[in-house]
């Protein structure tokens, strides 16, 4: 059975995991195809107030879906405030999800448009004892999705990618002090929201998602250091970690609102 081996490939990707996981089928499922023409301006929405201390950086992992750089959360020093959101939600982890190639990789599509790879940033709800309990929560969690865009070498996320070479297989993880989220955010803010889940198993229907219109810029070169890590841990047979994305899900009625004009 796939119990918790649940992956990517024909035999245990995100075709299969309903089988273990039901809610895969439910009624806030993520990611989805934004449309930009029928989403709906909010004026009640405020901008996003994003306040990162690179001191809570602590380390990252290859954990075997993707790369992760998590945060100490014992405080509020890396939260996110304001947007569609009310209260205070701390800074998890961030992650990335990409394609085998450029034209693909990136989670939620806009009209149709697939980037090569998305940005998550997770923040979980400091109305709730921890992130492990806010996961099971309706607001629990509020992720910022960036999308990146085929161009410049982008310098900042050079820094994340040079850490490859200490987590290229699965299990692996290393120190990763004072890096600063923040350098990966676009310098507009504008966004779409909505409810939505996790992309990933246990696909919890916990997420505010706030997608953030405007891309950051990846190389090509760049895309292909991406694609040098691997799903399979030392001494397994090596599997490129790539096409790590979940494609959209029905949006069955919700609405999608748009920060801007
Ligand atoms: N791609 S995502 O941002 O929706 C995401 C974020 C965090 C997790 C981990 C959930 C662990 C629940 O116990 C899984 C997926
Ligand atoms: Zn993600």
């Amino acid at each position: 059975a796939m119990s918790h081996a649940w992956g990517y490939a024909a035999n245990n990707g995100p075709d299969k995991w309903c089988d273990n996981f039901p809610i895969a089928n439910g009624p806030r499922q993520s990611p989805i195809d934004i449309l930009p023409g029928a989403a709906s301006y909010d004026s009640g929405l405020k901008p996003l107030n994003l306040k990162y201390d690179p001191a809570t950086c602590l380390d990252i992992l290859n954990n075997g879906h993707s790369f992760q750089v998590s945060f100490s959360d014992d405080n509020d020093s890396s939260s996110l405030k304001d947007g569609p959101i009310s209260g205070t939600y701390r800074l998890k982890q961030f992650h990335f999800h990409w394609g085998a190639s450029d034209d693909k990789g990136s989670e939620h599509t806009v009209a149709g448009t697939k980037y090569p790879a998305e940005l998550h940033l997770v923040h979980w709800n400091t109305k709730y004892a921890s992130f492990g309990e806010a996961a099971s929560q309706p607001d629990g969690l509020a992720v910022v999705g960036v999308f990146l865009k085929i161009g410049d070498t982008n310098a900042n996320l050079q820094k994340v990618l040079d850490m490859f070479g200490a987590i290229k297989c699965k299990g692996k993880q290393t120190t990763f002090p004072n890096f600063d989220p923040a350098t990966l955010l676009p310098g507009c803010l504008d966004y779409w929201t909505y409810d939505g889940s996790l992309t990933t198993p246990p696909l919890l229907e916990s997420v505010t998602w706030i997608v953030c219109k405007e891309p950051i810029s990846v190389s090509s070169d760049q895309m292909g250091k991406f694609r040098s890590l691997l799903f399979s841990a030392e001494g397994e047979s090596e599997c490129c970690m790539m096409d790590n994305y979940r494609p959209p899900q029905p949006l069955k009625g919700r609405a999608v609102r748009a920060s801007f004009q």
